[in-house]
């Protein structure tokens, strides 16, 4: 498949690297002229038949392009859009960014229609739930995404076949392909995503008391380790999000204050190890079980009940009739 990648930091890299690994024909482009030169000057070095190409520019990308890959920050994916759109590209359209309603109303509103009010191009969101708090091409890795979640969304506006080519490409990654809505995917990663982010941050700008760099050990490095992702990537995943990570933050500083009172109660230590059990018992039972796969029809509703139940797709079957599910025992 011909593939264009738009932004080449972390995610649209270790894209560039995956496909071009994967025999398809993967060319990118970044708006930063020096990201574009090291993207080229590492593709020089890479094997013969895993090289990608990179375009002087976005319009060049989609001469041939069957899909556009959208891995940029979410500010400036309308001016993706609207470039794409300008250019006249009809292929099909996915993105890979942390927030998808967002996307989706960027999508509606600048993508275009054809003159018979059908769309221009076709659009199916995604997000490869993979990354590292190293930012940029140089951090990229053709393997970033070997067996993590890549969310679809399946909404009543996605076209089965366009969700289908995308499930296809992506399961070639090696990814566990998991099909759910816009609003159900930023729900979800407003929880297990974006807050994280936020907390990780609280911590770090609360560990400035004596002897704190000192005794830090691995509580405080695995609890932080992502506030050292680019505050501007941070800001932008949480602030497209705002609504969902409202009510996730809420809800953590509802925790806080119970863990607050516990310390407060006449048994604190009784206090606090109930208020940790709960917490203990989510966290150990991750990773939970899989059942053995099973095979699926490709039926939006099949699907989207597969990806509520918390299972997910490794494989679409050649006809695309049926897919290899993993189900949740
Ligand atoms: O591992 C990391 O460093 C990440 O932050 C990856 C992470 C996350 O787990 O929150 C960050 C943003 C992405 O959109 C998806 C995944």
């Amino acid at each position: 498949m011909d593939v264009a990648v738009i932004g080449l930091g972390l995610i649209g890299g270790s894209l560039l690297r995956a496909l071009a690994a994967g025999g398809h024909r993967a060319i990118g482009f970044d708006a930063d002229p020096a990201t574009r030169a090291m993207a080229r000057n590492a593709a020089a070095q890479a094997p013969a038949d895993a090289r990608w190409e990179v375009a002087k520019s976005l319009r060049d990308t989609l001469r041939h392009a069957d899909l556009v890959a959208i891995a940029t920050p979410l500010p400036a994916v309308g001016g993706v859009l609207d470039q794409i759109a300008a250019a006249g590209y009809s292929g099909l359209v996915t993105d890979a960014v942390s927030v998808k309603q967002p996307v989706r109303e960027l999508v509606n509103q600048r993508l275009g229609w054809r003159d018979g009010g059908q769309r221009l191009a076709g659009y199916v969101g995604g997000h490869p739930m993979a990354g590292r708090e190293r930012a940029g091409f140089a951090a990229a890795d053709a393997d970033l995404f070997r067996g993590c979640a890549w969310v679809l969304c399946l909404d009543a506006e996605t076209d089965l076949g366009d969700w289908l080519t995308v499930a296809t490409l992506v399961t070639e990654l090696g990814v566990r392909v998991v099909p759910t809505t816009a609003i159900a995917h930023d729900e979800a990663v407003a929880t297990v995503s974006h807050v994280p982010h936020l907390l990780a941050s609280a911590l770090s700008r609360a560990a400035a008391v004596p002897l704190a760099g000192t005794l830090a050990a691995g509580s405080f490095r695995d609890g932080t380790r992502v506030a050292s992702s680019p505050p501007g990537l941070i800001a932008a995943m949480c602030g497209g999000n705002s609504g969902p990570v409202l009510a996730a933050l809420d809800a953590l500083l509802a925790e806080l204050t119970l863990a607050r009172e516990a310390l407060q109660a006449d048994d604190p230590v009784a206090a606090v190890g109930s208020w940790a059990q709960p917490g203990h018992d989510v966290r150990t039972s991750w990773p939970r079980g899989w059942s053995a796969t099973a095979t699926i029809p490709t039926h939006p509703k099949d699907l989207l009940a597969l990806g509520e139940s918390g299972g997910w797709l490794t494989s679409i079957s050649p006809d695309r009739q049926t897919a290899t599910a993993v189900r949740p025992t």
